[in-house]
């Protein structure tokens, strides 16, 4: 498929900052997540790629093209909504078909047959084809309008949150698919999620967005266990990183303001005393809520052991993250 590079791409409404000077290179075949908060640019970062907004200052290539001049449908990507965008007079078969027969691509006829019946299959709707996209549950429906960007082979995907309204077995079901369609067809994906899950297990690369600005950007891995700051490393973790006075467990590390300690980094059996507030059973997995001098840590736990709420835990921090007093991580 094709790189996208972003080179300072700005764009604001009014007085707004929808993204700040953006720079920022999607490798061909790469699959890009893009995480924050809501307003952080995540959604105009695709409208601007996509060429349905228009950017203020900056450039962006696609496949080594200046996309800057061209329309939406001349820079041959496909977008995926989190609101499903279907035509509801036509059955689901057509709206399949409908992208593969614009007068651009001109697809023949078996072809648009077998691509129609084949994204129909891996999207669990092939006993639906010929009902009226507005006889569809919403998760149908949403199924259909990732068909439609699946059935086309465009440089780029640009997906906004598409898995979110369906329902869990579905939404598992779909993100592996995706994951296999993008390693079959080399496919290059930009992807927005609130999902950590979906981040972990499809990204090659993490995007961090803060108020239109790129923090970081790197393997989900580098993210996790490198973040630099603490808004980075509280975007990407389930449960949330634990962000602690750095002189919580004694002396502060040198100029550490806070300490960072991911659930598995906290040690049990040595150092202070916590109290065990709350325990939450997961089957495989056991979380132990903890509370320190007033703060509140999070664990893991092994789901055998026998722990009481109201009694206490010895805990110690292991490997924690250092940020100064502004969040930015030291070491
Ligand atoms: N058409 C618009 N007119 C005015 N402001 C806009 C417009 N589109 C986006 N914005 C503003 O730009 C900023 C970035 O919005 P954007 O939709 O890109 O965020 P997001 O990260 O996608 O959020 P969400 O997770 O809620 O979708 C926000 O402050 C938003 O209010």
């Amino acid at each position: 498929m094709a790189e996208v590079v972003l080179k300072g791409v700005s764009k604001s409404f009014g007085d707004t900052v929808g993204v700040a000077d953006i720079d920022m290179t999607i490798p061909d075949g790469a699959f890009v997540v893009l995480l924050g908060p809501t307003g952080a640019g995540k959604t105009t970062t695709l409208r601007l790629i996509s060429g349905l907004e228009a950017l203020d200052s900056g450039s962006i290539h696609i496949g080594g093209r200046d996309v800057g001049s061209e329309t939406p449908a001349q820079r041959d990507v496909a977008m995926v909504f989190q609101q499903y965008s279907l035509y509801p007079h036509l059955t689901v078969r057509e709206n399949l078909e409908f992208p593969l027969k614009s007068p651009i691509l001109n697809t023949p006829r078996p072809e648009i047959d077998r691509k129609v019946t084949e994204v129909a299959q891996v999207l669990q709707i092939s006993h639906k084809l010929d009902n009226k996209a507005t006889a569809l549950s919403g998760g149908e429906m949403q199924r259909v309008s990732i068909g439609r960007a699946l059935v086309r082979e465009p440089q780029v995907y640009l997906m906004d949150e598409p898995l979110s309204s369906l329902d869990a077995k579905l939404r598992t079901d779909l993100r592996i698919e995706l994951k296999r369609i993008q390693a079959s067809l080399g496919a290059t994906i930009l992807y927005v999620t609130h999902d950590q899950i979906e981040a972990m297990t499809m990204a090659t690369h993490v995007g961090v967005l803060n108020e239109g600005r790129l923090v970081q950007f790197g393997t989900p891995r580098e993210i996790y266990e490198n973040p630099n700051s603490v808004y980075v490393a509280s975007r990407l973790g389930q449960p949330r990183i634990n962000i602690l006075p750095a002189d919580l467990f004694g002396a502060a590390p040198k100029g550490a303001h806070h300490i960072g300690l991911r659930p598995e980094h906290v040690a049990q059996g040595e150092g202070r005393a916590a109290r065990i507030n709350r325990l939450e059973r997961l089957g495989d997995h056991t979380r132990l809520h903890l509370n320190l001098d007033g703060h509140d840590i999070i664990t893991l736990a092994d789901p055998h052991a026998d722990y009481a709420p109201g009694s206490t835990l010895n805990i110690a921090p292991e490997d924690p993250l250092c940020f100064d007093a502004q969040g930015d991580r030291i070491y």
